[in-house]
């Protein structure tokens, strides 16, 4: 039984719509481009505090309705194809139509739809699925004392892109005591699924009308595919010592590239390729420099992880 005389209180609340799935297909010309989302939208504010304490739904925004919103923003928006900007039109949408709302907190997630190539030339309208990696951005916009003014935090991401390498990768030097049983690798096969993250440094905004016009001069399009780029470019030339040193290269580039890169966060699964030993079949040599034959290994795989984050001493952009 619950003990009454045990005080408690509502500590935090957001709610909203989950997974509102949504294709907006740009038909400027007859080369159609599409964008394939999937959208989450959280709202929170004091004003929702009843909605949970004393069953009143007076201030609440159906989920239902903000499902509807997002598309009819899609309809309306100029910058569905920017994930940051459009993200920051429907978080700023319901600040600016709903007084009491004072958090707004949108996720997107864009699929990938690459162009078909049909008899050797990209196709006007349609696309193939050429993989899981997905591109997305985490916007919160909170109203500030001034019913006018926003701070956002904006991060946006590379999630699910999977790559391999055949030679270029050691790992040696590490510890050995009684637990290990690990050979020193001077080449061996580098394979990660990249998550990575990346947050903007952007002003206080002292007009919510300002707030598109403001985050339109970061080229968000272009921070991504710099990041994409920095990132493979890197896996790919780098003669790794480890994920560990791999992965801080890739994070400083990407700070050094942009004045809007305040941090930049990767994981990296270490997804192991080990060599089989062959030797059971007539002596057949198949370790170290023999190695061609691997056995991919599900479970376990290591975990690197590492946020790299602009020196304070650095000058930060100033829009
Ligand atoms: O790049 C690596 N980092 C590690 O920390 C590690 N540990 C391990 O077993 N293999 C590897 N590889």
């Amino acid at each position: 039984m619950a003990n009454p005389s045990v005080n408690v209180y509502l500590d935090k609340q957001e709610y909203g719509k989950d997974r509102v799935r949504l294709l907006k297909v740009h038909k400027d010309t007859k080369v159609h481009r599409v964008d394939d989302l999937t959208i989450r939208v959280l709202l929170s504010g004091e004003a929702f505090t009843t909605s949970y304490t004393e069953a009143s739904n007076k201030a609440v925004v159906a989920t239902d309705s903000m499902k509807n919103t997002c598309y009819i923003l899609a309809k309306s928006s100029k910058v569905v194809d920017t994930l940051e900007l459009f993200a920051a039109e429907l978080a700023n949408h319901f600040l600016n139509t709903y007084a009491w709302v004072q958090g707004a907190h949108v996720t997107i997630i864009r699929h990938r739809w690459a162009r078909m190539i049909v008899d050797g030339k990209p196709h006007n309208h349609s696309f193939w699925r050429d993989g899981d990696e997905t591109r997305q951005t985490d916007i919160f916009i909170k109203r500030g004392q001034n019913a006018q003014d926003r701070t956002v935090e904006l991060k946006s991401a590379i999630s699910g892109l999977l790559v391999l390498k055949t030679t270029g990768s050691s790992f040696e030097d590490f510890v050995r005591d009684e637990y290990t049983t690990l050979p020193e690798a001077k080449d061996r096969i580098l394979s990660t699924c990249v998550e990575a993250n990346w947050d903007f440094t952007l002003p206080f905004i002292h007009n919510s009308a300002s707030l598109l016009p403001t985050l339109s001069q970061v080229p968000f399009n272009a921070i991504y595919d710099s990041v994409r780029e920095v990132t493979c470019k890197t896996f790919a030339e780098d003669e790794s010592a480890s994920v560990q040193a791999t992965l801080y290269k890739m994070a400083a580039q990407s700070i050094q590239n942009w004045k809007w890169v305040q941090k930049v966060a990767y994981a990296l699964p270490n997804r192991h390729f080990f060599p089989v030993d062959l030797k059971y079949f007539r002596g057949t040599q198949n370790l170290n420099e023999h190695a061609d034959v691997y056995q991919p290994v599900a479970d376990p795989s290591g975990l690197i992880t590492a946020t790299v984050t602009r020196a304070p001493d650095t000058s930060v952009a100033r829009l």
